[in-house]
């Protein structure tokens, strides 16, 4: 699968973030950061619980809007973007994975792919379900199409919202603890795949994970304190 995203720039870039909550004691999710997301590289967030990791995927992922500072996705400047514009670039730029996997329980894990496929409107449905039939059978999915979500087992309702991420060929993955239900097998399968994305393609995986092997794993380790980053580490570039 190929992206017809130009390789040039960072795929996402943040300058002087900041998250807060009013209130009587207004509280401090994200504090100041500032962080440039590179095409191609597997980007694992570290720190400790109710630091702000999660609060930080969001605004990277436009799930959420900074009190102050800007957030880029693709060169684009998102801070005037309405709810319209910003849903868009969600469904067309982006894919998400959550410990949960939000698949929908009513519909087989062939139509949780399809759905967003369908809902961005460039392909038909007969090319939707087809396209997302290949991203299944991508992950090791074949004769599971059909099945709910009730049906599957953790590890492969995982790789359904995983194939459901990519549905719409996005330049980046933003997982929030993508092995936090999973065993140690599972946790390796679903860890190989967001890696072997970066690797076989320039797009971007950012990963919140308390997974030790996600961060042996991966091209940078971002650490985060208080809501602010206290470590940008790069294994390649210590050499
Ligand atoms: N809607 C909210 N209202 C009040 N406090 C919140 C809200 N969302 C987050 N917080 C607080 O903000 C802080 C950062 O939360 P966040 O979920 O980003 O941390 P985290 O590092 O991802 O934590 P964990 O590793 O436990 O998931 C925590 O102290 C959390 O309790």
């Amino acid at each position: 699968m190929s992206t017809a995203a130009p390789p040039a720039g960072p795929v996402i870039q943040v300058e002087h973030v900041t998250r807060t909550l009013e209130g009587e004691i207004p509280v401090t999710l994200v504090d100041d950061v500032s962080l440039q997301i590179e095409r191609g590289e597997f980007v694992c967030v570290m720190g400790p619980s109710g630091s702000g990791k999660s609060s930080l995927l969001y605004l990277l992922g436009l799930l959420d809007v900074p009190t102050t500072g800007r957030v880029w996705v693709d060169g684009q400047d998102t801070s005037g973007f309405d709810d319209d514009r910003l849903a868009d670039f969600r469904l067309s730029r982006l894919g998400y994975v959550f410990q949960f996997h939000f698949l929908l329980p009513e519909f087989s894990a062939l139509d949780n792919v399809s759905l967003p496929i369908r809902k961005l409107g460039r392909l038909r449905a007969d090319a939707s379900d087809a396209r997302a039939a290949e991203l299944l059978d991508r992950f090791g999915l074949q004769g599971h199409h059909h099945k709910r979500p009730s049906q599957l087992s953790g590890g492969q309702r995982q790789r359904v919202a995983i194939a459901r991420a990519l549905a719409n060929d996005p330049l980046v993955i933003l997982a929030d603890e993508p092995t936090g239900n999973l065993d140690s097998a599972a946790s390796a399968n679903v860890r190989d795949m967001l890696r072997d994305l970066t690797r076989e393609s320039d797009k971007s995986v950012v990963a919140v994970t308390h997974d030790a092997s996600f961060a042996a794993a991966s091209d940078r380790r971002i650490g985060i304190v208080d809501g602010r980053i206290d470590m940008d580490w790069r294994p390649d570039r210590v050499r």
